[in-house]
C-alpha cells in the first residue's frame, strides 16, 4: 500500500482561511497589516515568488508594497530603502527576496532590517530568541515543516526525528524547531560517514539539502513521515525535490510531495508571521 500524501496546498489553504478572518478583526482595530517586499534583480524564480507574496497579500486582505530593484543597486541604497521600511507604521514585515546579487552582502542587509518587522525570522536576535525557546518570528519554511506535520495528526513528542542538511535557512532551524515539540533530533549534512544507518532509525526525515532524488526507499525505515523541503529546478524545467518520490512511498508513512509540499506553506508562514508583526507592533496581544 502506498503512504497517504501530505497535502501543503490544502494544508496552506486552511491556515489562509484563519488568517482572513483575523485581518478583518484587526482591521476593524484601525490596522491593517502591511508587507514590503524587495526585491533586487531579474532572477525568473523570485520574480514568481515575489508575485505570489504579493497576490497573497491582496487575497488576504494585507497592505503591501513591492519594491522592485535594479540589479545593479549598490548595498547602500537598498540599505538606505530598509532604514525608511523600519520606520513607516503602515509596514509590519519587511522581506528582502534572496538571493541578492552577488555585490550585495545578504547579511548586512538581513541585520538591518528592524528585529519587530524581520517576518523572514533570519535577523540574528530572532535566531538567538529561537534557540533560547523564547518568543520570536519564526523562518517561514521551518515553521510550515512543523505546522504540516502536526495538521496531519502526527505526533512529534518523543520522536526520533533525523534532519539531512544543516543551513541556516532550513536545516538548523527546522532542527531546532523539532526539538522544541520534544522530539529527539539527529542531524545530517554531506559530510556524515553513516547517514543511511542514522535515518534509517527515524521516526521522521526531514530532508533539505539540496540535491535532486538524493534520499530513495533504502534511507527510510517503513511507515517514517517523510517531508520534503528540496526544490531542484532539472534540465527539462521541472521541479523535483531531494527525496524520490515514488520510491519512498513504497516504505514511508505519510510524505510531502513537490511541487504541493512544503513549498506552498513558506508564503503562508509570511502572511502569518506578519499578521503576528501587525499585532505586536500594535500592543495587541498574539
Ligand atoms: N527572503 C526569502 N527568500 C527566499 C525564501 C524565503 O523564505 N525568504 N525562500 C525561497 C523562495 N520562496 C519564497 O521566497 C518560495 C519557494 C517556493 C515556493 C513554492 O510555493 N513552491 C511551489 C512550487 C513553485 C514552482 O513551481 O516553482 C511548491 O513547492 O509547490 C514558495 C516560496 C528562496 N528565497
Amino acid at each position: 500500500m502506498t503512504a497517504p500524501i501530505i497535502n501543503g496546498k490544502q494544508v496552506s489553504e486552511e491556515i489562509r482561511s484563519q488568517i482572513r478572518i483575523e485581518v478583518e478583526e484587526l482591521k476593524g482595530k484601525g490596522v491593517q497589516p502591511g508587507l514590503a517586499v524587495v526585491l533586487v534583480g531579474e532572477d525568473p524564480a523570485s520574480q514568481v515568488y515575489v508575485r505570489n507574496k504579493e497576490k497573497a497579500c491582496v487575497d488576504l486582505g494585507f497592505y503591501s508594497e513591492v519594491h522592485r530593484l535594479p540589479a545593479s543597486t549598490t548595498q547602500e541604497e537598498l540599505l538606505v530603502l530598509i532604514d525608511k521600511l523600519n520606520g513607516q507604521a503602515s509596514i509590519h514585515g519587511i522581506l528582502v527576496q534572496l538571493p541578492l546579487p552577488s555585490h550585495i552582502h545578504e547579511k548586512s542587509v538581513i541585520d538591518a532590517i528592524s528585529v519587530e518587522k524581520d517576518v523572514d525570522g533570519f535577523h540574528p536576535v530572532n535566531v538567538g530568541n529561537l534557540v533560547i525557546g523564547d518568543d520570536s518570528l519564526l523562518p517561514c519554511t521551518p515553521a510550515g515543516v512543523i505546522e504540516l506535520i502536526k495538521r496531519a495528526g502526527i505526533e512529534i513528542s518523543g520522536k526520533h526525528a533525523v534532519v539531512i542538511g544543516r543551513s541556516n535557512i532550513v536545516g538548523k532551524p527546522v532542527s531546532l524547531l523539532l526539538q522544541r515539540e520534544n522530539a529527539t533530533v539527529t542531524m545530517c549534512h554531506s559530510r556524515t560517514a553513516n547517514m543511511k544507518e542514522l535515518t534509517k532509525q527515524a521516526d521522521i526525515v526531514v530532508v533539505a539539502i539540496g540535491r535532486a532524488n538524493f534520499v530513495d526507499a533504502s534511507y527510510i525505515k517503513p511507515g517514517a513521515v517523510v517531508i520534503d523541503v528540496g526544490m531542484n529546478r532539472l534540465e527539462n524545467g521541472k521541479l523535483a525535490g531531494d527525496v524520490d518520490f515514488a520510491s519512498v512511498q513504497e516504505v514511508s508513512g505519510p510524505i510531502t510531495p513537490v511541487p504541493g509540499g512544503v513549498g506552498p506553506m513558506t508564503i503562508t508562514m509570511l502572511m502569518k508571521n506578519t499578521l503576528i508583526a501587525a499585532k505586536r507592533l500594535n500592543g495587541l496581544t498574539v
